[in-house]
C-alpha cells in the first residue's frame, strides 16, 4: 500500500517533478526546497517546542487551581517565560542575534494572547482541554480513498485542534513566516482537515493558519474551501501515487521473479530464455549473467551483465549467433543500458495494448492537463505521456513507413483527446488525404469542418488556422490571459482548444516549391505561437526523408514519434539517431519528448469503438 507523509504530499501537489522523483524512489529522501535565506531567522521549530511544552503543562488531567486560573496574556506569558522560554530565548541572543530572540519572544507573546482569547470565549471553561482540544498529536497512517477504489495511507502531526468562537472546530497550523509559498500552507491545512474528518467521523473541521510574524495574523478557511482545495489539488496526486504503486507492485514480480504476471495488456506466456541466453553466450566463450527479465507487449527484454573483461561489442557481435542457437525468428537487439546490456527478443506475435484499458490508468485520468495524451506504453508498462500544453511537446511530428502504425497511432491520440474533452473545449481539424485514417467520422460537434482531403483545401485550412490563432491572441491580450488553458479553466468556452491533425503531408510538400514554402511558413507560425493560443499541430508522414522532413519543420515540431522506418537514414532524420529501422511495425515506436528516445508500443482502438466516441456528438 502506498504511504506518504503530509510534508511530502503537499510538496508533491505543487511540484510534479518532485513527485516523479519521489515515486521513482521513495526510500531515498528527496530534499524539500528550503525557505529562501535572508531576513531574521524565525526559529519555527523552537516556537513549536515551547508552545507544545506549555500546552502539555496546562492540559494535564489534574491541573492545579493556579494553572486553571490563568486568564490574561500576561499571566500565561509569565508562566511560559519562567518555566520554559527564558533560557531558550537568552541562548538565542548568544547563538543568533538579539533580533531573532526578540522575534521569537514577540511571537510567543502573541500566541499567549491568542490562548487567553480562546479561554475567554470558551463558554464552560473547566480545563484547558475545553479550548485546546488536542495539540501536536500524531495522525498515523490515515487511509484516504483514491478514485479507483484503492487507498493511500497518509501520516502527519497537526499543530493543534481548537474550538474557535467564530469558526467552530478548527485544525490550526502555526507559521512563523509566510515564506515564499502560501499555497503549501493551505494545502497542508486541507490535508489535515481531511485526515481529521476520516479519523474522527461525524466531526467537521474548518482550518486556521496562525501566522506569527511576530504579531498574529489569522487566515481562516471554511470546511468547504478546504474540501475544494483537497479535491482539486490533493486528490489527483493521491490517485497518481496509488496508480503508480499498483503498477510497481505488478512490475516488481515481472522484473525480479520470472512468474507469470497479468499486466493490463495481458501477455501470452513467453518462454523465459534467461538460462538459455547465458548458456549460448558461454558456448561462444562470452560469459554473461542474466540479471532480469521484463516482458513488454512487443518484446521480452533481458538485462545482461557481461563477465569481467567482456566488452559490449562482443555481446553485440554475437547477436546473429544467438539468433541461431536460440531458434529466434528475428535477430535480438543488443543495446547498451545503464550498468547492463539490453537484449531484446521480439515476440513472434506481439500483444495488443488496448486503448480502452490504458486510458483508464490513473497517470492519465489524474493528469491535470486536458490535452495530456498517452502515446503508448514503455518497456516497463508505464504510460508514455505527452502534454500538448507543455512547450516541449506542444506539437508533434510522426514518421513511419507504410504499415508501421501511423494511422492507428493518430486514431488513438484523437480518441484520447475526445475522451478527455467535450466539444465545447476541444475542436479538431482533420486532414486526411489517404481517406482511410479518419474515414467513418461524419459531421461532428468535435470537428471544425468536414475532413479535408485535397492539397489546396489543406493549405487554405492552415491559412485559416493562422488567422484564428492571431484572433485568439488579441482576445487573450484584451482579457489579460497568457494562455488559453487559463481562460477555459475559468469556464469560458467560446474559444476551445484546437488540434490540427494532418495525416500525410508529404503529398502537399511535393506538389510544388511554392506549396512547400507556404506549408513551412504556416507550420512555423502555428508552432511558434500556437501553444499559448491553444492551437496545436500533429502531423504525420510515411516519407521521413530529407525533402519532406526539413530542418525547419523538425525544429518547429518539438515532439517526435518515429515508428518503423525503412532505413537508418530516415531514423536519423527524424530522431537524430539510427535505431527506428529495427522497430517491429504495428505501433512499435521510439518517441522523443526529452533528450533520449523512449521505446513504446502504441495503443490500439478498434474502428467501431473509435467511431462510437463521436457517435452522440453530432
Ligand atoms: N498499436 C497497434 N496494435 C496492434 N496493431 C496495430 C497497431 N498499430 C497498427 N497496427 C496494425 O498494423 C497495421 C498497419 O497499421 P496502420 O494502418 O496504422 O499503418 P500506417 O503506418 O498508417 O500505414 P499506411 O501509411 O500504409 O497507411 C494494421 O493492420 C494495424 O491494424
Amino acid at each position: 500500500m502506498a504511504r506518504i507523509n503530509v510534508s511530502q504530499l503537499k510538496q508533491a501537489c505543487v511540484d510534479r517533478g518532485w513527485l516523479d522523483r519521489w515515486l521513482d524512489d521513495p526510500a531515498t529522501p528527496v530534499p524539500m526546497p528550503m525557505t529562501p535565506a535572508g531576513g531574521i531567522p524565525v526559529n519555527g521549530r523552537l516556537f513549536h517546542q515551547l508552545v507544545a511544552g506549555l500546552v502539555q503543562k496546562l492540559c494535564v488531567p489534574d491541573a492545579s487551581a493556579p494553572l486553571l486560573a490563568l486568564r490574561s496574556r500576561e499571566q500565561i506569558w509569565a508562566l511560559l517565560w519562567d518555566e520554559l522560554a527564558a533560557a531558550k530565548v537568552q541562548a538565542l541572543v548568544r547563538s543568533q542575534s538579539a533580533e531573532a530572540a526578540l522575534h521569537l519572544a514577540e511571537a510567543l507573546k502573541a500566541w499567549c494572547q491568542r490562548l487567553a482569547e480562546l479561554r475567554a470565549n470558551c463558554p464552560n471553561f473547566k480545563s484547558w482541554r475545553s479550548a485546546l482540544l488536542t495539540h501536536e498529536f500524531d495522525l498515523k497512517r490515515v487511509a484516504i480513498q483514491v478514485s479507483d477504489g484503492g487507498v493511500v495511507e497518509v501520516s502527519g502531526r497537526p499543530d493543534s485542534v481548537q474550538v474557535d468562537p467564530v469558526h467552530g472546530i478548527v485544525v490550526v497550523d502555526y507559521k512563523l513566516s509566510r515564506g515564499s509559498n502560501g499555497t503549501l500552507d493551505l494545502l497542508q491545512l486541507a490535508i489535515y482537515a481531511r485526515m481529521l474528518r476520516l479519523a474522527k467521523p461525524g466531526l467537521n473541521f474548518a482550518g486556521l493558519l496562525e501566522y506569527y510574524e511576530p504579531g498574529l495574523h489569522l487566515v481562516p478557511k471554511t470546511e468547504a474551501q478546504l474540501n475544494a482545495i483537497f479535491e482539486h489539488e490533493v486528490q489527483p496526486v493521491l490517485d497518481r501515487i496509488a496508480g503508480h504503486e499498483k503498477l510497481m507492485s505488478k512490475l516488481k514480480s515481472v522484473q525480479v521473479g520470472h512468474e507469470a504476471v497479468r499486466l493490463s495488456w495481458q501477455p501470452k506466456a513467453e518462454p523465459d530464455l534467461g538460462r538459455d541466453i547465458e548458456k549460448a553466450y558461454n558456448s561462444f566463450k562470452v560469459p554473461v549473467q542474466v540479471m532480469g527479465r521484463v516482458e513488454a507487449p512487443q518484446l521480452v527484454r533481458y538485462l545482461i551483465r557481461p563477465g569481467l573483461g567482456i566488452s559490449f561489442a562482443k555481446l553485440r557481435s554475437n547477436a546473429v549467433n544467438l539468433k541461431i542457437q536460440l531458434g529466434l525468428h528475428a535477430e535480438p537487439l543488443v543495446m547498451p543500458g545503464s550498468g547492463h546490456v539490453i537484449f531484446d527478443v521480439v515476440k513472434e506475435k506481439p500483444d495488443t495494448v488496448w486503448w480502452q484499458d490504458e486510458v483508464q490508468r490513473a497517470e492519465l485520468t489524474a493528469h491535470a492537463s486536458p490535452l495530456a495524451l498517452a502515446l503508448g506504453v514503455d518497456i516497463n508498462n508505464r504510460l508514455i505521456l505527452a502534454d500538448l500544453c507543455d512547450s516541449n511537446t506542444a506539437h508533434a511530428l510522426i514518421g513511419g513507413s507504410s504499415g508501421s502504425g501511423k494511422s492507428e497511432l493518430l486514431k488513438s491520440l484523437v480518441a484520447t483527446l475526445v475522451k478527455r474533452n467535450r466539444p465545447e473545449t476541444l475542436q479538431l481539424t482533420l486532414i486526411d488525404p489517404k481517406l482511410l485514417t479518419f474515414g467513418g467520422i461524419v459531421e461532428n460537434a468535435y470537428l471544425t469542418g468536414p475532413i479535408l482531403r485535397d492539397i489546396e483545401e489543406s493549405l487554405a485550412c492552415l491559412h485559416l488556422a493562422v488567422e484564428d490563432m492571431e484572433r485568439r491572441y488579441e482576445i487573450l491580450l484584451a482579457e489579460n490571459h497568457t494562455r488559453l488553458g487559463d481562460r477555459i479553466a475559468q469556464g469560458k468556452t467560446d474559444l476551445p482548444f484546437r488540434v490540427i491533425i494532418f495525416d500525410e503531408f508529404a503529398d502537399l510538400i511535393n506538389s510544388g516549391r511554392e506549396e512547400k514554402k507556404e506549408f513551412e511558413r504556416l507550420t512555423k507560425r502555428l508552432s511558434a505561437k500556437g501553444r499559448a493560443a491553444g492551437v496545436h499541430l500533429i502531423i504525420a508522414t510515411q516519407r521521413p526523408d530529407k525533402d519532406v522532413v526539413t530542418g525547419q519543420l523538425k525544429a518547429n515540431l518539438p515532439m517526435k514519434i518515429c515508428l518503423r522506418v525503412t532505413n537508418a537514414v530516415n531514423s536519423q532524420i527524424l530522431l537524430d539517431e539510427p535505431g527506428a529501422e529495427h522497430l517491429l511495425g504495428r505501433g512499435d515506436f521510439l518517441s522523443q519528448t526529452g533528450s533520449t528516445p523512449v521505446r513504446g508500443q502504441s495503443l490500439f482502438i478498434p474502428q467501431k469503438e473509435f467511431l462510437e466516441l463521436f457517435a452522440d456528438k453530432i
